[in-house]
């Protein structure tokens, strides 16, 4: 199968696809659907469900249904490198790890488009660049705004920082639990997945990566 591209979340054919006049990492469809077609899916799911799509309380489900669909999926819309790109410099001299710790992660298994949701740990070890750390928040709901599997969306968040920052290490933790696993299927609940990334520094130096996990425990 063709490999996925690690911002675009796309395969290459499908990266094709893309309005040229966006950038490569803003995920926009020249073939979208409109928003009747999809109302019209979520009406046609609806019967197979067993319902009457045209009852009361129904009748406005699948334009609240499209709405939800936008704001859980907007990551598509937006460009984590953008957010990453205003840089500042004057610091004087601090020279250990940024790390913000329990960032909310309310995202979607590609598998099952069910919700998974639990917390995100980043750290990074800058060089003299550091980014607002609103930013870094941001790039994981990006992220998280798109159908995903945890373990892309660990990987992706480092590199986005990775790239864009050039810092000297990138440390990442994912802790989720799945819907898919917890209201359907197995039905395991409580079950959490925990997911990392570690790069440069985080990667090569034990004890610093032990300091970060050790952060990761309130
Ligand atoms: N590795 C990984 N697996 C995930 C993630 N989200 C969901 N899954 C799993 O994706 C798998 C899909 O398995 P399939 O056998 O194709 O689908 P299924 O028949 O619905 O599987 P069950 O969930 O076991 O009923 C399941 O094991 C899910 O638990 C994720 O983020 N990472
Ligand atoms: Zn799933």
């Amino acid at each position: 199968m063709d490999s996925l591209d690690p911002v675009s979340n796309l395969t290459s054919a499908e990266n094709s696809l893309l309005n040229t006049s966006k950038p490569k990492s803003i995920v926009t469809f020249t073939n979208r659907p409109s928003r009747e077609e999809a109302m019209k899916a979520v009406k046609t799911l609806l019967a197979w469900a067993g319902d009457d799509p045209e009852r009361e309380g129904l009748i406005d489900t699948p334009k609240r249904v499209v709405d939800a669909y936008e704001e859980w999926f907007q990551g598509y819309q937006a460009d984590p490198k953008k957010e990453l790109s205003r840089t500042f410099e004057d610091v004087q001299g601090y020279d250990d790890m940024v790390m913000l710790r329990e960032i909310d992660v309310e995202s979607h298994c590609e598998h099952h488009m069910a919700p998974f949701l639990g917390k995100a740990w980043v750290a990074y070890m800058p060089t003299s660049k550091v980014v607002g750390i609103s930013k870094i928040a941001r790039v994981v709901e990006i992220f998280a705004k798109r159908l995903q599997t945890q373990e892309t969306m660990t990987k992706q968040v480092a590199d986005a920082i990775e790239e864009s920052l050039a810092p000297l290490g990138v440390a990442v933790m994912i802790d989720a639990e799945h819907q898919c696993m917890s209201t359907r299927g197995v039905h395991h609940k409580n079950v959490t997945t925990v997911t990392t990334r570690f790069t440069g520094v985080f990667k090569t130096d034990i004890a610093l990566q032990e300091r970060f996990m050790r952060l990761t425990h309130r």
